[in-house]
């Protein structure tokens, strides 16, 4: 059997010492294979962003290990590169700058850097924007521009802490969309945080439901219905209400927009 891509075994994560430590994560288990979209789903505060961060790397897990092609995770590397919900722009910095940063300190010809960051501009549909500085940007071209300069790295994974939550619901839809196009012309690996039912089912291949205190892994469930999804198909809707099923919550909730 092929090693998947990223494997998390049996991680537990507390925070702080003494009377006032907290378990966060307890035996959390799961892998993700190439070309994947795999969502951690739950409530607030059940450890998905402490996940993805001992994924990348920027945390440790006390017990445990994450593997990435078959090698322990011991820091953050260049494979497996993280996108926030903030975006972090350099504001002083144009549009091609910007993306040009996330190449810094590798050894590239010029020509090549050239190429990789024209490559993953026109991915994102920016490549007439090159001299545009963030401010003249909406928060959605700006997400773009993260999204380009995380392309640009070729990374293996991409890690996504909730990237569209600051976005209204047009920009949100939209770049769901071109996320999925550009991961499925890339076979990009991508693991995406999120207390959106919509996003977790428009986006994964399967949804890691957590449970909370500490953060347990409750479930996995394969969203089968074909890519593009339509949001308004019975399949769409079927899978809103098994996620929805795992936190009890009665079918009226299903409403479009509906956050954990
Ligand atoms: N560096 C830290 N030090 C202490 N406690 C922390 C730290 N990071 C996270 N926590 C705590 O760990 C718990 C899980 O946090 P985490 O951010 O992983 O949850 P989450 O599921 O991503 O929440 P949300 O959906 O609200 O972002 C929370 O109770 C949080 O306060």
């Amino acid at each position: 059997m092929a090693i998947p891509m990223m494997e998390v075994i049996n991680v537990d994560k507390s925070f702080g010492s003494g009377e006032k430590q907290v378990k966060v994560l307890s035996q959390a288990t799961f892998h993700v294979k190439k070309g994947e979209i795999v969502t951690l789903f739950g409530k607030s505060g059940c450890g998905k962003s402490t996940l993805l961060n001992i994924l990348g790397g920027f945390e440790k897990a006390d017990k445990g290990s994450i593997r990435h092609n078959g090698e322990p995770v011991l820091k953050p590397t260049k494979t497996c590169v993280m996108l926030f919900q903030q975006i972090n722009l350099l504001p002083w910095r144009s549009v091609l700058k910007n993306v040009e940063l996330g190449l810094e300190g590798e050894k590239l010809k010029p020509k090549e850097k050239w190429a990789r960051v024209m490559d993953a501009l026109k991915l994102v549909g920016l490549e007439n924007s090159l001299d545009k500085f963030p401010h003249e940007l909406s928060g959605g071209m700006q997400q773009r521009v993260a999204i380009a300069r995380a392309l640009a790295i070729q990374p293996d994974v991409i890690l996504m802490d909730e990237p569209f939550a600051a976005l209204d619901s047009f920009n949100r839809y939209n770049l769901q969309q071109e996320l999925l196009r550009i991961q499925k012309k890339k076979n990009t690996t991508i693991v995406l945080v999120t207390h959106d039912i919509d996003e977790a089912v428009y986006l994964s291949d399967r949804v890691i439901i957590m449970s909370s205190h500490p953060g347990r892994i409750q479930k996995e469930i394969t969203i089968t219905q074909m890519k593009p999804r339509s949001r308004t198909h019975a399949d769409f809707q079927y899978f809103r209400r098994k996620i929805l099923d795992e936190f009890q919550l009665s079918t009226e909730l299903i409403a479009p927009e509906y956050n954990i």
